[in-house]
Parts: C-alpha cells; structure tokens; sequence
C-alpha cells in the first residue's frame, strides 16, 4: 500500500488577509502534490480557505463574524476553492474529488464508514480527496471551526503514515512569535503536556481561526491515534516532500501507539455521549490501569438519559474524565443496580443480558 500523508492547509496559506484566493499559492501546493505522487506517496488533502476566498466575491470588506455571512461566503468560495484546485492539478494530470463533512457525520458510525468507503475507492483510482467543513449546513455550536481537529479524524481514519497541519509559521514556539521575539522553536515533541499547551496562543493572522492551540488538540488526536504529526510551513519548492520524510520546516510530535482500530476511534472522539457513569477509585484503576470491564459494583452515580448500547462517558470520584465505553443497560435499570456486586444484580435483573455495564472490548481510556 502506498504511503498516505494527509495534508491540511490553513486559510492564511491560501489567502491574502484582503480575502480572495491567492492563485500563486494554489499553484505552488498543486506543484508540491504532485511531487509526493512522484515519490510514491498517495496524499489527502484538508483544506481551509472557502471563507475567505468567497467573503470579497460577495460584497464583504473584511472576513465576516455572523454565522450566516460565513455560510454565504463559503458556499461562492468552496466553488472557488475547488475550481482552483482542479486547474492546478489539472497541469500535473491529477484530478481531486470534493468531500465535505460536518461534526454531526462523524457521529454516525454508518455515514463515517461510506466516507471511508468512498475515500478507498477515490485513492484506489489515483484520485486526490480533498476535504473541507460543510460550512453551509454546521450549526454554530457543533463546528469544527478550523480544520485543524478535521484532519486530525482523516488522519487517523485512512492510517495516515503522516499528517502535515501546514500554516505560515515554520512550527510551534515557545510563544506566539508574533508577541514575543525571543520565542524559540521546538524541533520534535514526544508528549504533549499540559506545559506545552500552555505555549500556544489562538490565530495571529486576520483570516486563520484555530491558532497554535487547535493544531495541538489536533496532534493530540492523530498521535494517540498512532499518525505522527508536523505543523510548520511550506513555501519553497521541495518544502512538503521534505516534510513527508521527515524533514522540513517545522515541528515534529512523534508518537508510541499503534494504529487504533477505527471502532476506538469512532468512540473516543466522534461518538455523542448520551450519559455518564461515576465510578470509584478501584473502577476507575481497573478501567484504566489494568484493562477491565466495568461491572455494576464499582459505579456510585449515573446521569444523562440513555439506553443499552448508546455511548456514555465515565467520570472518576473528582469528576475527572476516565474514557468512554458502549453501555450494556438502559438509564433506569443501571440506576436499580449501581453499586451493587455481581451476583446480586442478577437478582434485581432477572432477564441480564451481560453483567458487565461496559465490557473492555468496547471501551476506550481518555483520562
Ligand atoms: N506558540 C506558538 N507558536 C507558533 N505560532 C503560534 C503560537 N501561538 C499562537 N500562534 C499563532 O498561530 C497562528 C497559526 O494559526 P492560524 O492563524 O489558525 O493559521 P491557519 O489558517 O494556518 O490554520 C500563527 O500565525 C501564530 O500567530
Ligand atoms: N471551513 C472553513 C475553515 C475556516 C478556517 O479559517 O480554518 P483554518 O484556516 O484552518 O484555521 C473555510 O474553509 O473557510
């Protein structure tokens, strides 16, 4: 199998901070894109930018803030985007295809698997997904916003063996550059801790949206999800090859873990919890230490309104949240039998179907 490197380009790579798209720009990616085809790899790109190429086009002076001009504007310059794209790749021999997803999507286990279906079948015919938002139907609340935690997702669910975030700063510095000139860069990161999140600010460009702060929500999610992850830029022929290799200019967060299987995946970070348990301190240990199912006995609350097989969230005795698992019990009848040991909730349940509220099979640590 070829060598898949999801490539995620910010709005202030593509745009000029006037709004419009910058042709140059879209130009130089395709160029570079096709360079990875030419070394063997088989890229997938996520692309910001249909705002802000589409705001100007429609009458506004400056990016606009309301949810539906944003929607407006995206809906002329996602076209925009995609016809530039096309052109480009077109003077390589490359052909893209349009997939635009919305939050709500990544809920459903059924609609994520005919993207992934789709995406198979557009890679096994030489074809470039590219994947932005669909800004036009996300509700306020449910967005991504960047797509920054989108290409994390696509990432992980093609097994990336990389995924380059690229925007107009050559990584993450000890501050944002723009504030502090004595920030300095950091070359690799193993393990993004809560000191290194503390570092990165939100967009310092007037088109951007996540900033440093999306994008390390974002290698979090692909490196624990096994994908390794580069932020920085590219702007000189030779950039992104360098950066699929290993090189390049920017930051590098490595990772440990294997490939997750998708079914973790689709629970840890795109399942809806309807509800959560509280456990206790040995519950918890045995979840997350020692890699065993949840029984009855060790839960001491249970909240939300859910039945057997929904998605719930368990939460350790100081509210700390310990991962997610798939529920064996509808609301009431966990309720009925929390804190109770085994043998007796078969008293209280006479028709169990398994005794176990979560079994380990179904579960996934995010503590
Ligand atoms: N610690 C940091 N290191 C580097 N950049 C940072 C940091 N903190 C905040 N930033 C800002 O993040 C910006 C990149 O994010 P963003 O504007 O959302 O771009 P994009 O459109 O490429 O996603 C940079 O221009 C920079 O101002
Ligand atoms: N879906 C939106 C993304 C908005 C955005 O600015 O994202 P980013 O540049 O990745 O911070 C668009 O295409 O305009």
């Amino acid at each position: 199998m070829s060598k898949r490197i999801v490539v995620k380009i910010g709005s202030s790579s593509l745009t000029s901070s006037q709004g419009g798209l910058n042709r140059e720009a879209v130009a130089y990616f395709a160029g570079e894109l096709a360079s990875l085809y030419k070394l063997g790899y088989q890229p997938l790109l996520v692309t910001s930018g249909a705002v802000a190429a589409g705001f100007r086009a429609i009458g506004y002076s400056e990016r606009p803030k309301k949810l539906y001009e944003k929607q407006a504007s995206a809906a002329v310059g996602q076209a925009l985007l995609m016809q530039a794209y096309q052109e480009a790749l077109a003077d390589y021999g490359h052909v893209a295809a349009q997939i635009l997803l919305t939050r709500t999507d990544f809920h459903s286990r059924q609609r994520i698997g005919n993207a992934v279906m789709t995406v198979e079948e557009l890679l096994a015919r030489g074809i470039l997904p590219i994947f932005n938002e669909n800004d036009t139907v996300s509700v306020d609340e449910l967005k991504f916003g960047d797509n920054d935690t989108l290409s994390a997702l696509v990432a992980n669910l093609v097994k990336a063996e990389r995924l380059i975030i690229l925007t107009d700063m050559d990584g993450l510095y000890s501050a944002d550059p723009r504030n502090d000139p004595n920030a300095f860069k950091y070359e690799t990161i193993d393990e993004i801790s809560d000191e290194i999140y503390r570092m990165a600010g939100g967009s310092g460009s007037s088109v951007g949206t996540g900033g440093m702060r999306s994008k390390l929500d974002a290698a979090r999610i692909a490196t624990r999800g096994g994908v390794p992850v580069f932020i920085g830029r590219a702007s000189e022929a030779g950039d992104l090859t360098a950066a699929a290799s290993g090189g390049g200019r920017g930051t590098l967060f490595t990772t440990r873990v294997a490939s997750m299987p998708v079914k973790k995946q689709w629970l840890g970070y795109l399942s809806r919890p309807l509800g959560a348990l509280i456990v206790d301190a040995g519950a918890k240990r045995a979840l997350a230490e020692e890699g065993r199912s949840l029984l009855p006995v060790g839960i001491t609350a249970v909240e939300g309104q859910f039945h057997e097989g929904d998605v719930v969230e368990v939460r350790g005795p100081e509210g700390d949240i310990v991962g997610r698992g798939v529920v064996n019990y509808d609301m009431e009848d966990l309720q009925r039998v929390c804190g109770i040991p085994g043998p007796r909730v078969l008293e209280v349940l006479k028709d169990l179907h398994r005794l176990e509220a979560i079994h380990r099979d179904e579960w996934i640590s995010l503590g």
